[in-house]
């Protein structure tokens, strides 16, 4: 499904992913964690092709494509920061998650709406549907962000700390769904997290980029609390 071979990304004189391969056969979920600027966006935007990389990229056998249309069709993606500056409604933002479906210029109808009820439902967020997008709170704006990117549908789903903002009724309802889009939907999902306890309860791998060698590994109690202890112990290396 995914496979990434020597990997190597980063910045002019700063290289941060190093020769990182790793190979998972099937849907899974993989939290990518580590420090402040150890490099967990970088790798995400080498994977959306917002800057240049080394090695290969595979995704159900094919390579990551680099078009724009082609690669939204494998993967959808959320970044750190998202800015709109001019006034939507919150239901408008959500629905244009769909447009890689629609023809130029095509309006959005119906089902298109009901698509977008039912994602601001799972996400428990219906009543902000109706509301003026950048009068929403830090957290209801990123909840709308993901509603959006539920409705991308793409097999590969890369998430830049989607849970950063939210209550704790919400972090933990984020990451339930995460899980239940690998589970019902077939899906991928790598996402940045700071949150190492909400994985506890989790089936996936983590990916600590803090470590020398970065590897996957299963997601188990043991494993999340020796990688809390890791990065709350491990002196945070100057790259
Ligand atoms: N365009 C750029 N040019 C040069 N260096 C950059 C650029 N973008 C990011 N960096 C640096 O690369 C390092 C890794 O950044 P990155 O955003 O990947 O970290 P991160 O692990 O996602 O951190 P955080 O947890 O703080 O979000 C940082 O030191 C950052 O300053």
């Amino acid at each position: 499904m995914l496979e990434i071979r020597e990997l190597v990304a980063g910045y002019a004189e700063r290289v941060l992913i190093r020769n990182l391969s790793f190979l998972v056969p099937s849907p899974t979920f993989i939290a990518i964690i580590g420090h402040n600027g150890s490099g967990k966006s970088t790798l995400l935007k080498a994977l959306t092709g917002q800057i240049p990389y080394k090695g290969q990229v595979l995704v159900q056998g094919q390579p990551l494509p680099t078009r724009t249309g082609a690669m939204a069709r494998t993967l959808s993606y959320l970044p750190q920061k998202n800015n709109v500056a001019f006034p939507i409604l919150a239901r408008e933002l959500v629905v244009m998650g769909l447009f890689r479906q629609k023809r130029l210029l095509e309006p959005y109808g119906a089902t298109d709406y009901q698509y977008v009820e039912d994602v601001l439902a799972q996400l428990h967020i219906s009543h902000l549907g109706n509301r003026t997008f950048t009068d929403l709170s830090g957290g209801e704006q990123q909840l709308v962000w993901l509603a959006q990117l539920m409705l991308q549908d793409a097999p590969l789903a890369l998430l830049d700390e989607p849970t950063q903002q939210l209550d704790v009724y919400h972090k933990k309802r984020v990451f339930d769904l995460m899980t239940s889009w690998v589970q019902e939907q077939q899906k991928t999902v790598l996402c940045i997290t700071h949150d190492l306890l909400n994985l506890l309860p989790l089936d996936g791998y983590i990916l600590n980029l803090s470590q020398p060698n970065p590897q996957l590994e299963k997601i188990s109690p043991e494993t999340v609390l020796a990688h809390q202890h890791y990065l709350e112990h491990k002196e945070v290396p100057v790259q």
